[in-house]
């Protein structure tokens, strides 16, 4: 469904994303990993036309859309979160969520409509009334995420959604994520939460200073000894495996 083909990114003489490639699959919920500074959210942004890309293409069903602007990408349904949340901090739950939904419903009470179905999805549905600004941690992430889906996304590109929120917070978000892809949108998200990669993602991308070092089950990758040299430092792959060869000995 979305291909990234071979993608440069540079900043000056900063590489920040290098060749990488990935494919997400018409349905699935797929995971991008690694680092940070890796080069994740710079993918993201190249993907939702924030940013062109230095080389390489991406496209949406076998269309490219490298040159399109991101208004154009959000109309073709790419959708986006951010890792900082930024609501209209003067508008209510409601009229937050409603912004979105203008993308698709030009007349007022549609758009109103929509937003409600959309916050009843996302659990907001008693907060419609509050300020946005009034919100918790936890109410401000789902108004993110509401605002994405009331634009009625065929792809929606979730960028550390789970950051910042508590276990039981976590707990309680899963499955409204699983519900988003069983409503037919697919997933790319970005996620240092590993507990809700393994839960959710099929397939797992893992980029390491804007290299694809890996891809594969979460399973996988979690057990990949470039991902894991990645994250933990050279060398680290083995000694975890002299460590736990030492262990079973015991
Ligand atoms: N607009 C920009 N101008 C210059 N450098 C940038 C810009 N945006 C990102 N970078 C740099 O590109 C590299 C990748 O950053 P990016 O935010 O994409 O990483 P990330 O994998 O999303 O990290 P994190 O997990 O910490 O959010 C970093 O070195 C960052 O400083």
């Amino acid at each position: 469904m979305l291909q990234v083909k071979n993608v440069t990114m540079r900043f000056g003489g900063l590489l920040a994303i290098s060749d990488a490639s990935l494919d997400v699959r018409q349905g699935s919920i797929t995971g991008l990993i690694g680092p940070n500074g890796a080069g994740k959210t710079t993918l993201f942004a190249v993907i939702a036309g924030f940013l062109r890309p230095t080389q390489g293409q991406i496209a949406l069903f076998d269309k490219d859309i490298t040159g399109e602007e991101p208004h154009r990408r959000a109309a073709s349904g790419i959708a986006r979160t951010f890792q900082i949340v930024q609501p209209f901090a003067g508008l209510n739950v409601q009229e937050n969520i409603t912004v979105g939904a203008y993308l698709r419903h030009t007349k007022p009470a549609d758009a109103v409509e929509k937003a409600r179905e959309v916050a009843r999805q996302v659990g907001l549905e008693k907060d419609l009334d509050k300020s946005a600004s009034s919100l918790t941690v936890a109410g401000r992430k789902r108004l993110e995420l509401a605002r994405a889906l009331a634009t009625e996304p065929k792809i929606l590109l979730l960028d550390e959604v789970l950051a910042g929120l508590n276990p039981s917070e976590i707990r309680d978000i899963i499955p409204v994520i699983r519900s988003i892809r069983d409503s037919g949108v697919t997933i790319l998200m970005i996620e240092h939460v590993m507990q809700a990669v393994m839960n959710l993602c099929e397939h797992v991308y893992v980029l390491a200073q804007g290299k694809m070092i890996a891809e594969g089950t979460p399973a996988a990758v979690c057990n990949d000894q470039a991902v894991i040299e990645a994250y933990l430092g050279k060398g680290s792959a083995e000694r975890l495996a002299r460590q736990s060869q030492g262990e079973n000995h015991a």
